[in-house]
C-alpha cells in the first residue's frame, strides 16, 4: 500500500468501519499512520488493594467475595461485585457487559486492570479488563497506546488497523536528508511511526515523538518560508491617507484606549502609510481589548474607499462581532454585513451580491467567508481573529479574494516573544500588554468537589445582585469511559438544586449552530442566569455582566486553556470570580491549578506550566490546539521548534513531500 491509498485497502476495514475512521478524519493510509495515540498507559505490576487510590489506573488481583449483581439504570446495564486480597476489599463495576454474569464466579481469583473512581464516597474499579496470567506476564511494564475514539469504535480496532497498515505499507521514503537527521539526532520516519504506536519503552517513545514533532514544525516552517518569500516587502496598491475616522471613533467610545491599544493603532497606521502590504499580529491577553483595534483598522480602509473583512472561528463570535461593529460604526455610515454557515442559501446569495457590488463595507464572518462564491469589489484589509484556529492556509484563502490586501491577525495565545518571532515569522508583532483601566483582577480559587454547596450559594448571591454565571463541564453527556461532569446531567441537577427562579440553560458543541447562536444571544441579553457549557464558549465570548465562572474537572484542561476560559469573566467593571473545581484533588493537580490562583497573567501562567511539566513530559495534558499541530506543543517543544526552524532554512523540500499522505497541519 501507498500512503495516499484509501484505508479501505487495509485488512479488516470494511465499509462500516471506514465510515467510523472517516469520522476521526482518517481516510488514507498516511492519515491512519499519523493518527497518534492520545496518551499511553503503563502496564504496571499487581498492586495491593489497600493502595488503590481515586483516579489511578491499577492492576489488582483478588477473589470475588460477593455474588455478582446485575441491575439497570436507564439504558445502562450494570454488574457489580466485590473482590478481596490479603490487604483489603474493593467494589468492581462493569457497564453494558451482561455476558460477564456467566464469567464471574464467587471465590474465583481474577486479575483486573482498570481505573479507580469515587462514586458517592465509595471507591470502585470501573469497567476493568479481566487479564489472563499469560497476558499479564507478557505485558508488564509495557506502554499501551490509547487513541481518541468515536462512538462505535474501540481502542483495539484502531490498534489492529494501524498494525495491518504498518506491516503492508511502502515506507522507504524519508523526507529529511540524512545530514539533517544526523545533525539534529533524529530517527528515521518509519521507525518513528512504529515506535509511536508500538513503543517498547518510554525512551523509544520519546525519540519517536521528537522526530514526529520535528516533522510537524518542519512542514509548518517550510510552508511559512514559502509564503514569506512570496509576500516579502510587496508594494501595496491601496492608498490610505485619510486618518480622520480614527479620532471620530475614539470620540464616541465610552472609554479611552489603553497605551497598548494606541500603540497597536499607530503600528497599523505606519504600516498602511508605508506603501507596503501590512502583515501584522496583534497579540494581547484575554480581554485586553483587541477587537476595537480591528474595528479602527477596518473603518480606516473603508473611509479611504475600500472594503474590509474579519474572519472568526465560530458563528457565535461572528454574531457578537457583527453587533458590536454595527454599534460602533453604524453612525459613521459604514455598512456591515455578515456571512455565516447557518444562513439560508437565499440569504447568502443576497449578501454575496452586496459584497460584490460594494454595498457592504465590512463583512464579519466564519469560514463561510472563504467560499468560492464570495467575491469582493475592492478588499483592502483582512482580519483573522484567534489565528491558531484558522492557520495560515485559511488566512491566505481570504487574502486571495483581494489584490494583496493588508493583513491583521489577532491572537490571545500567550507566547513568549522569542517564540512568537519564530512562529509568526511572517508577521510583525504588536503586543497589547496592559488591561483596560478600572478592571478589577479576577479573584480565583482552587477547590475540591466538597466546596460545591458553598459555590452554589455564592452564585445565587451574585445572581440576586444582577450578575450572570458560567459553569464549564468537560463533556456533553455521560460516558462509560470517562468519569467527568457532563453538561446535560449537570444542567438537570442544577435545576433541582438551585432556586427555581434562576434561569439555567445548557450549551455545547453538538448543538446546531443556530441553536447555539440563539442561546448565546439569550445569555448576552440576560435572559439566562447560568450557562452550563462545554469549552465552546472559550473563544472570544464577551458578556461583561457575567462575573462568576466555575470550571468542573479543571484538572482535565491545560493551564493555558483554563486561562482562556476564565477570560470570559472579568470583562466589565464588577468584581469577577473563577472557581476551579478539581475532581481529582491530587497534590500535583492542586499544585498545577494553583498557578492560576497566583496570577491572572497569561504569559506567567504559560511559563509556570512549562516549568511544572518540564520538557519531554508528553504524558501530560496538551496546552490547547495551538496552530492545530497533531502532536507538537509550542511550549513544551520550544527547543525542537527552534531546531526545525533552523533546518527548514537549511534545506528546501517541496511541500508535497512534507505531506506524508495526510493533510498538512497548517
Ligand atoms: N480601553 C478600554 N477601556 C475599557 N474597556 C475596554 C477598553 N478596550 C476594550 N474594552 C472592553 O473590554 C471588553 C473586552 O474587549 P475585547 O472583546 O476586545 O477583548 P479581546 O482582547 O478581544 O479578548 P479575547 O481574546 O478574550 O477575545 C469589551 O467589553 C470592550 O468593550
Amino acid at each position: 500500500m501507498e500512503l495516499n491509498d484509501s484505508i479501505i485497502n487495509i485488512k479488516g476495514i470494511g465499509e462500516k468501519s471506514e465510515k467510523l475512521f472517516n469520522k476521526l478524519g482518517i481516510s488514507t493510509v498516511g492519515e491512519l499512520l499519523c493518527y497518534y495515540p492520545r496518551e499511553y498507559e503503563i502496564f504496571r505490576q499487581i498492586e495491593p488493594i489497600s493502595g488503590v487510590a481515586e483516579g489511578r489506573t491499577v492492576i489488582v488481583e483478588g477473589s470475588i467475595v460477593s455474588k455478582p449483581r446485575a441491575s439497570r439504570h436507564g439504558n445502562l446495564k450494570i454488574i457489580e461485585c466485590d473482590i478481596k486480597d490479603s490487604t483489603g476489599l474493593l467494589r468492581v463495576v462493569w457497564f453494558n457487559m451482561p455476558f460477564l454474569m456467566k464469567t464471574l464466579h464467587m471465590g474465583t481469583k481474577y486479575i483486573l486492570r482498570g481505573t479507580a473512581v469515587n462514586k458517592n464516597g465509595i471507591l470502585r474499579l470501573q469497567q476493568p479488563k479481566i487479564i489472563s496470567m499469560k497476558e499479564y506476564a507478557n505485558s508488564i511494564n509495557k506502554l499501551f497506546p490509547i487513541y481518541s475514539l468515536t462512538a462505535g469504535m474501540t481502542n483495539n480496532t484502531i490498534l489492529k488497523a494501524v498494525k495491518n497498515c504498518f506491516d503492508n505499507t511502502d515506507f522507504e521514503k524519508d523526507i529529511l536528508p540524512a545530514a539533517i537527521r544526523k545533525k539534529y539526532d533524529l530517527i528515521m520516519w518509519k521507525k518513528a511511526i512504529q515506535s509511536i504506536h508500538f513503543p517498547k519503552d518510554k525512551e523509544e517513545c520519546i525519540k519517536a515523538r521528537k522526530r514526529l514533532v520535528f516533522d510537524e514544525f518542519f512542514s509548518f516552517f517550510t510552508m511559512m518560508n514559502r509564503l514569506k518569500k512570496e509576500r516579502n516587502k510587496e508594494k501595496s496598491i491601496f492608498e490610505i491617507s485619510d486618518m480622520y475616522i480614527i479620532e471620530e471613533i475614539k470620540a464616541v467610545l465610552s472609554y479611552t484606549l489603553t497605551e497598548g491599544q494606541d500603540a497597536a493603532v499607530s503600528d497599523i497606521i505606519n504600516d498602511m502609510e508605508s506603501g507596503y502590504v501590512m502583515n501584522r499580529l496583534i497579540q494581547g491577553d484575554v480581554g485586553s481589548g483587541k477587537t476595537i483595534v480591528a474595528v479602527i483598522a477596518l473603518a480606516l480602509v473603508v473611509k479611504n474607499g475600500y472594503q474590509g473583512a474579519i474572519m472568526v472561528p465560530t458563528e457565535v463570535l461572528a454574531k457578537q462581532h457583527y453587533q458590536s461593529f454595527c454599534e460602533v460604526l453604524g453612525e459613521f455610515g459604514i455598512r456591515i454585513g455578515m456571512l455565516i454557515g447557518s444562513m439560508t442559501a437565499a440569504q447568502k446569495k443576497k449578501e454575496y451580491k452586496k459584497i460584490e457590488d460594494g454595498e457592504i463595507d465590512i463583512v464579519v464572518g466564519t469560514h463561510a467567508l472563504i467560499q468560492e462564491k464570495v467575491s469582493f469589489k475592492d478588499l483592502a484589509l483582512v482580519v483573522t481573529d484567534e489565528q491558531h484556529r484558522f492557520g495560515v492556509r485559511q488566512r491566505e484563502a481570504l487574502s486571495s479574494k483581494g489584490r494583496e490586501p493588508h493583513m491583521l491577525v489577532m491572537s490571545a495565545t500567550p507566547i513568549p516573544r522569542t517564540l512568537a518571532i519564530i512562529l509568526y515569522g511572517d508577521l510583525d508583532v504588536s503586543v497589547i500588554n496592559v488591561m483596560p483601566k478600572g478592571r478589577l483582577p479576577i479573584k480565583n480559587c482552587v477547590v475540591g468537589t466538597n466546596y460545591r454547596p458553598q459555590a452554589y450559594r455564592f452564585m445565587e448571591k451574585e445572581i440576586a445582585a444582577g450578575h450572570q454565571v458560567y459553569i464549564i463541564c468537560p463533556m456533553v453527556e455521560e460516558s462509560e469511559n470517562m468519569e467527568a461532569e457532563n453538561v446535560t446531567d449537570y444542567t438537570n441537577m442544577l435545576e433541582t438544586t438551585l432556586a427555581p427562579s434562576i434561569r439555567i440553560k445548557a450549551l455545547h458543541g453538538k448543538m446546531k449552530a443556530s441553536l447555539k447562536n440563539e442561546i448565546m444571544e439569550q445569555f448576552a441579553a440576560h435572559e439566562i442566569d447560568i450557562l452550563v457549557s462545554t469549552t465552546v464558549i472559550e473563544v472570544g465570548i464577551n458578556v461583561p455582566n457575567a462575573t462568576v465562572m466555575m470550571i468542573e474537572n479543571a484538572e482535565r484542561f491545560g493551564l493555558a486553556q483554563l486561562h482562556q476560559l476564565r477570560g470570559r469573566v472579568g470583562r466589565g467593571d464588577s468584581q469577577s470570580y473563577c472557581i476551579f473545581m478539581a475532581g481529582n484533588p491530587s497534590k500535583e493537580t492542586m499544585k498545577r491549578l494553583r498557578v492560576l490562583e497566583d496570577s491572572n497573567d497569561g504569559f506567567f501562567v504559560a511559563k509556570q506550566d512549562l516549568k511544572l511539566r518540564g520538557p519531554g513530559d508528553f504524558f501530560g495534558i496538551r496546552q490547547s490546539g495551538e496552530l492545530d499541530f497533531a502532536l507538537a506543543d509550542i511550549y513544551q517543544d520550544a527547543e525542537i521548534m527552534k531546531m526545525a526552524n533552523e533546518a527548514a532554512k537549511e534545506c528546501e523540500i517541496s511541500l508535497k513531500d512534507c505531506n506524508y499522505g495526510k493533510k498538512i497541519v497548517i
